[in-house]
């Protein structure tokens, strides 16, 4: 059993502010300079004990989407004989690094935060502003604080669990043990958040697992950065192995492995299907049942009642649709407003929307900035597209798109008279939101067609501030979101505060964040004692 450990009471990472005159923003500035003028970095992948580039065939570059031209890294994609390595290699220090005594490993980790919190921090935002497109206040809540706080409070939940134990009767001791899971833990990560990208090998590893993890090429900078992070605090080789590849050809490897003990994956409902699906094709092939888990997709909602307060909407509209150009999972991309509500809200909203400062992250001024890369981009502009000559919509604001310099989508809103119509079904993963406009009286049924529109179930919002219709909607709306927020935007959960997932196509919803994501990692043995066993067959009844 692990040993008794008490560990630092965990609390969330202060964001910081990045105002003109404080000392954060001058180093990051700094930071953004000194990393936008280097050469590109040469991004490492880690194979058992080795750290390198791969020796696969193909060489790509990882570029700033608000500049495209600009290229900030190259990864040189792992070969299969690569992944092979990596897997053998963890497989290696698995005993070892299993039977380390919970405080050591938990320890690795909190240092980790510590860096990333002091040292490291501006690095790593840095990485992120550049490479995946993100602001500085975006980036800081992100792969500062979330990914800090993601350290932090997993190893208080992971102590949580391993206090969690049976009870005893006289003359019998039991326990329950937590072991990691016999193999590896196969860890996928998105592009949009680097918090995310770390938790997903991370919270594996501290439950004594060692992992394989492919993370996404747009993200790869900050990963490398993260490697950098974690290979300073301790952490020993071949205990997370990061492996920059083409998913398919890392997945060829690793689902035949008979040793996949589990899936830690955030990213498109499309791929995480697909590999539930390979993963059910080889389910004889496997030494046990691994462990799928996975975030995946939404088409989050923020449906407003007739009392709701229309400044407080509007904000959470233009924030919750717009931030990081609504490429979070969690993003408003769907809206229910009530006519005499929407008389009110219009023009603020469509004004508000067109006002934003889009463009480099380097100017701290910025709002938001490019989308992630040209595949996102090609699919974001037909979209807008299909909204400009669709006659039952009606592009409000936006519109408009530029590739010159960067992958620029302007924020753009649309309205559509189509309850069933295509914007209010499908993620789009852009800065697009859909309008629907309804009649007051019609409150409740519009209450169904948010719960029906899509296949998705993560997050939404209500405004209202009638208490009782509060209480209805929160009630006939119980399934239709894991993360559902009362007068507030849908984005923005905070670990240890609003733990984050969705049901239905949108994931396993195992909660990242959470001391439920964590017991996916272990499989727990019991363990019954008897201190002084019994010596005589018979039982009373018998004399
Ligand atoms: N629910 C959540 O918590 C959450 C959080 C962030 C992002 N997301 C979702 O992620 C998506 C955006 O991220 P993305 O574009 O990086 O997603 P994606 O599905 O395109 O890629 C995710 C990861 O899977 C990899 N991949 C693709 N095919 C693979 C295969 N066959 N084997 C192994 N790996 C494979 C990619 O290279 C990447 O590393 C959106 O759908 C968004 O909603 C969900
Ligand atoms: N944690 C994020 C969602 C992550 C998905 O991209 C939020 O709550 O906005």
């Amino acid at each position: 059993m692990d040993a008794k450990t008490s560990v630092p009471v965990a609390v969330n990472e202060p964001i910081k502010t990045y105002a003109p005159g404080t000392s954060e923003r001058e180093e990051l500035q700094a930071k953004l300079a000194e990393l936008y003028a280097a050469d590109p970095v040469e991004i490492t992948g880690t194979f058992g004990d080795e750290r390198r580039p791969g020796r696969g065939e193909d060489r790509l570059e990882v570029t700033m989407p608000s500049e495209h031209a600009h290229v900030l890294g190259v990864v040189q994609q792992a070969s299969h004989a690569d992944t092979e390595q990596a897997i053998a290699g963890a497989l290696r220090v698995a005993p070892e690094w299993a039977s380390m005594p919970f405080s050591e490993r938990a320890a690795i980790f909190l240092r980790a935060a510590e860096m990333l919190a002091g040292p490291y921090r501006a690095a790593i935002n840095a990485a992120t502003m550049l490479g995946q497109a993100k602001t500085a206040q975006q980036a800081e809540i992100d792969s500062a604080c979330e990914l800090i706080d993601f350290l932090r409070f997993n190893v208080a939940f992971a102590e949580q669990i391993y206090s969690e134990q049976p009870a005893n009767s006289p003359g019998v001791w039991n326990r329950m043990e937590y072991r990691p899971l016999e193999g590896f833990v196969y860890a996928i990560t998105p592009f949009n958040f680097t918090a995310i990208a770390g938790n997903l090998p991370t919270a594996p590893a501290l439950m004594g697992n060692v992992v394989l993890w492919k993370p996404a090429l747009a993200q790869s900078l900050a990963s490398h950065v993260f490697m950098d992070v974690l290979d300073k605090c301790g952490l020993p080789r071949g205990v997370i192995n990061m492996v920059p590849g083409h998913g398919r050809l890392v997945s060829d490897i690793a689902l035949a492995s008979p040793h996949l003990a589990g899936i830690h994956f955030t990213g498109s409902t499309g791929v995480f299907q697909g590999l539930w699906k390979q993963v059910g094709d080889n389910i004889a092939g496997y030494r046990g049942y691994p462990r799928l888990v996975g975030e995946t997709g939404g088409k989050d909602f923020v449906v407003a009642h007739p009392s709701a307060d229309p400044v407080a909407l509007v904000t959470a509209l233009v924030r919750g649709a717009f931030e990081y150009s609504g490429q979070k999972c969690s993003a408003a991309s769907r809206t229910y407003v009530p006519r005499s509500l929407w008389t009110v809200i219009k023009d603020d909203l469509v004004a508000q929307a067109e006002a934003l400062a889009v463009g480099d992250v380097r100017d701290l001024a910025n709002f938001t900035s490019a989308v992630i890369d040209e595949r996102a981009f090609r699919k974001l502009s037909g979209v807008v597209d299909a909204c400009h000559a669709d006659p039952s919509m009606e592009v409000i604001a936006g519109g408009t798109y530029d590739r010159s310099v960067g992958w620029y989508v302007r924020p753009t809103i649309v309205t559509s008279t189509d309850p069933n119509a295509d914007i209010f079904k499908t993620e789009y993963f852009g800065p697009i939101l859909g309008v629907y406009v309804y009649e007051d009286r019609d409150y409740d049924r519009v209450l169904d067609l948010v719960d029906a529109a899509s296949p998705y179930a993560l997050t939404g919002s209500v405004f209202a501030t009638d208490r009782r219709v509060i209480e209805q909607t929160s009630a006939r709306l119980r399934f239709t979101a894991g993360n559902f927020y009362i007068n507030d935007k849908p984005t923005g959960a905070v670990v240890g505060q609003q733990p984050f997932g969705g049901a239905r196509a949108s994931g396993t919803n195992d909660k990242a964040g959470s001391m439920w994501n964590l017991i996916r990692w272990a499989s727990p043995r019991a363990i019954k004692e008897t201190l002084v066993p019994p010596t005589a067959t018979g039982y009373p009844h018998m004399n």
